[in-house]
């Protein structure tokens, strides 16, 4: 029967509430005096706060302000226009305050209404309960569900290509059995982590080794600590000369606020060690990057475009003493929006470094996995069967056929009603994001806002507003899904269902984190059946799918609330946007007087070059966009998404075709730069130091020689470009034109060994 699955919620009493732990207070940079753009610079433990600091550019256009402002008019104009009158207050002001009362009154009325209501809920109950039966039955639900239905071939082609004898390893219930160093241990414990977390315990031993691994766990399990931990132990036993001073490490991740968490974990745990780290991510200052970039810090947290910038544009920046490359968010990342810049990094990372990939989504396709060259990687999937975290409880509210117009009354009334705190609210559309934080802010309710359309200064601001608890409510799109570690978020109210089943996971993953409880409140539509079933089949355990229903009453009164309103979201959001023109208009006159007052000054600096032109940017951004849309599918559009992908100037050309299209127009922009930034790539090649863990050659003359001997080996056309063709598949094309030299230690090898082309031992 339905009552197996799908339990009608009859109270609308909360779970316990959770405690926002204060964030750690950080030292000020002593060095920031040194940065004159009034940048933030490196070298102590910032806040995420710190790096962004306030410039001359003018405060960004608040709609909260806009919104305070509309209502002290009214107020004031509604003062004067009674007194003026000096008759017995009656009409408009007072009608419109019984409103409010009468629909406060009524919203409780409806609380008490909601046991009642059960009866009337239970042919949904029955709807609902058909399709979680429906559910059992079907394989083909999930995005994730992949390695179920693995077909021989690809059982066989997983074999040979993970590392299966080393996945029984000894497990470890104490960080104190792990060999950890004392410096480590100590933040360890400072941090309050008791005990490893099942992923801790099985990645820390194995990354130790060096070995490559794919790592699988559910949502706030400590995978982030999983990884940074085995870093940090590895970076102690690096070369500390100055010789041996380079970035070690990076972290790729997929947002600019993922990756100012994981700098702040990362800063946490090494805060008794000498490891640097250094975040670089768009939407933050290059210059101030630049600069923490030419101290070489060991570490490196990043997203990838700006990552990919200052490879090709900070001269002293490079990736050649890379030891480890982690790709936080795995999933997300090797999907298609990524694979232009991901390729690009990874040919610049040597071939021998370490590879971890982890994710709460993580796949184990092997397709997917070869684009990061891996080395017979370990698979480290805990508790694979389940997706969720255990202390979540998902509760599905139907949204009736043809009933989709109410999706905004129905929000309402459940923040209204049941859900007052801490609450994140994840929407499909930037747009709607805004307008739903606008309508919030009319009735009076505190909220934010974070999604891509706002400066960077403005989504972290958001992001602290709601962290410290200052408003109580964040109207995010899925830039927020993945990865953010907010204490203390007690719900997680979905808009609208994803599609994607993985996307779904990681929304619901931002509460009941490490341990914790946590609610998540999905609205479903009938197009949405489908993922309902998934979703219910992928839940922690027994009683935790709840059928929440909210009284027909209350979604009336909350129509009608947003319907007295309307006039008045529509003259926020043309004052908002009128504000923008002006603004625009603003900047746009102080460049052009920059241009002329410095003319000379700003055409002398050196062009950057880019990875991507903005036409290729706009493609990758339009394939990511359509596909992101595309995982809506079943739902209403609130915007205009028929633009048609545009046809860029690659298309229809061979790869070689393209790559000479490439090079041409890279030299006809360039000139002779080109051989500028090789002699620069070979000095720095030069200085590369030694990798950890390997003995310290003597800097004796013949060492040196013989070093430069090996790099003469080197396939023509140099480093870029090979690696990661190769790792392709297209080994055999590369050793072409290259002889081996006497002396060369060819006997040496494996058998395997002797098929690799010379400079093989550094590069893949
Ligand atoms: N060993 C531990 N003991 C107690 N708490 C821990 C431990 N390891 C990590 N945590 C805490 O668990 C929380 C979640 O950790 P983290 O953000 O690394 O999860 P995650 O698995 O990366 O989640 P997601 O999949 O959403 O990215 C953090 O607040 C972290 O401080």
């Amino acid at each position: 029967m339905a009552d197996d699955f799908v339990m009608t919620v009859d109270s609308d009493a909360e779970d316990d509430k959770f405690r926002d732990d204060d964030e750690d207070a950080f030292k000020l940079n002593p060095d920031i005096e040194f940065d004159l753009a009034q940048d933030f610079a490196f070298g102590s433990e910032p806040t995420p706060q710190d790096l962004v600091v306030t410039s001359s550019k003018p405060a960004p256009i608040s709609v909260e302000d806009i919104i305070a402002r509309r209502k002290l008019t009214a107020l004031t104009t509604n003062s004067k226009k009674r007194k003026r009158e000096s008759v017995a207050e009656e009409p408009a002001s007072e009608e419109e305050a019984d409103d409010w009362q009468e629909d406060e009154e009524s919203l409780s009325r409806a609380d008490e209404l909601d046991g009642s209501e059960s009866d009337a809920s239970s042919n949904d109950e029955d709807e609902d309960g058909e399709s979680a039966e429906e559910s059992e039955g079907s394989e083909n639900d999930s995005d994730s569900e992949g390695s179920q239905s693995d077909t021989q071939m690809e059982k066989a082609r997983k074999a040979a290509f993970f590392d299966d004898s080393l996945e029984a390893s000894e497990t470890h219930s104490s960080f104190l059995t792990m060999n950890l160093s004392r410096p480590l241990l100590k933040s360890i414990a400072a941090l309050a982590f008791t005990k490893p977390t099942p992923i801790q315990a099985a990645t820390i031993p194995m990354a130790l080794l060096g070995k490559d691994v794919v790592g699988g766990a559910v949502t706030g399990s400590g995978k982030t600590a999983a990884f940074l931990i085995p870093i940090l132990e590895r970076l102690l036993y690096r070369d500390k000369s100055k010789k041996g001073t380079a970035t070690r490490c990076l972290v790729l991740v997929p947002t600019r606020e993922l990756a100012l968490q994981c700098y702040e974990v990362g800063t946490k745990l090494g805060s008794n060690t000498d490891i640097r780290f250094c975040v670089i991510v768009g939407g933050l200052s290059l210059k101030s990057q630049e600069m923490a970039l030419r101290t070489c810090p060991e570490v490196v947290i990043a997203t990838p475009g700006r990552l990919i910038d200052h490879l090709r544009n900070s001269p002293s920046f490079n990736l050649d003493a890379l030891d480890i490359l982690v790709l936080d968010e795995a999933d997300r990342m090797l999907e298609d929006g990524f694979a232009d810049e991901l390729r690009e990094i990874v040919s610049a990372c040597p071939v021998s470094r370490q590879t971890m990939l982890f994710s709460a989504t993580m796949t184990d396709s092997v397709d997917d996995l070869v684009k990061m060259s891996l080395k017979r990687p370990v698979r480290l999937f805990v508790d694979p069967k389940r997706s969720m975290a255990k202390g979540l409880v998902q509760e599905f509210v139907r949204v009736r056929a043809g009933r989709e117009a109410e999706r905004s009354a129905l929000l309402l009334a459940l923040c209204q009603r049941s859900f007052k705190h801490r609450v994140i609210v994840f929407l499909r559309s930037k747009k709607l994001a805004h307008q739903l934080r606008t309508v919030f802010g009319i009735l009076g309710l505190k909220c934010e806002e974070l999604h891509g359309d706002l400066s960077q200064e403005q989504r972290l601001e958001a992001l602290r507003a709601f962290k410290e608890g200052r408003v109580d409510y964040l109207m995010a799109t899925d830039l927020a899904s993945r990865g953010l570690d907010i204490k203390g978020i007690e719900t997680v109210i979905n808009y609208d269902m994803p599609s994607q089943l993985a996307q779904y996971l990681h929304r619901v993953g931002r509460t009941a984190r490490a341990g914790k409880k946590g609610r998540s409140v999905t609205l479903v539509g009938e197009a949405d059946r489908k993922m309902l079933k998934a979703a219910i089949k992928h839940s922690s355990g027994e009683d935790t799918v709840r059928h929440r229903v909210v009284p027909p009453e209350s979604i009336l009164l909350c129509s009608k609330k947003l319907d007295n309103i309307k006039s008045e979201i529509e003259a926020v959001l043309a004052e908002e946007k009128e504000e923008k023109g002006l603004r625009k208009a603003e900047m746009e006159l102080k460049k052009g007087q920059n241009m002329l007052e410095h003319e000379k000054e700003i055409f002398s600096r050196p062009a950057r070059t880019w990875f991507q032109s903005a036409k290729e940017k706009e493609a990758a951004a339009s394939k990511s966009k359509d596909k992101y849309a595309a995982n809506f599918g079943g739902l209403p559009k609130t915007e205009d998404t028929s633009s048609k992908p545009k046809r860029d100037k690659f298309s229809g050309l061979s790869r070689k075709a393209k790559r000479r299209k490439l090079a041409a127009e890279e030299d006809a922009e360039m000139g002779d730069s080109k051989a500028v930034s090789a002699s620069i790539r070979e000095a720095k090649r030069s200085s590369r130091p030694k990798k950890i863990g390997e003995a310290q050659a003597p800097a004796s003359r013949s060492a040196l020689k013989a070093g430069k001997k090996k790099k003469s080996t080197k396939v023509p056309g140099g480093r870029k470009g090979s690696s990661f063709e190769k790792d392709l598949g297209n080994r055999g094309a590369a050793k072409e034109g290259v002889r081996a030299k006497q002396g060369d230690v060819v006997g040496g090898m494996s058998k395997k060994r002797k098929g690799a082309k010379p400079g093989q031992k550094h590069k893949r």
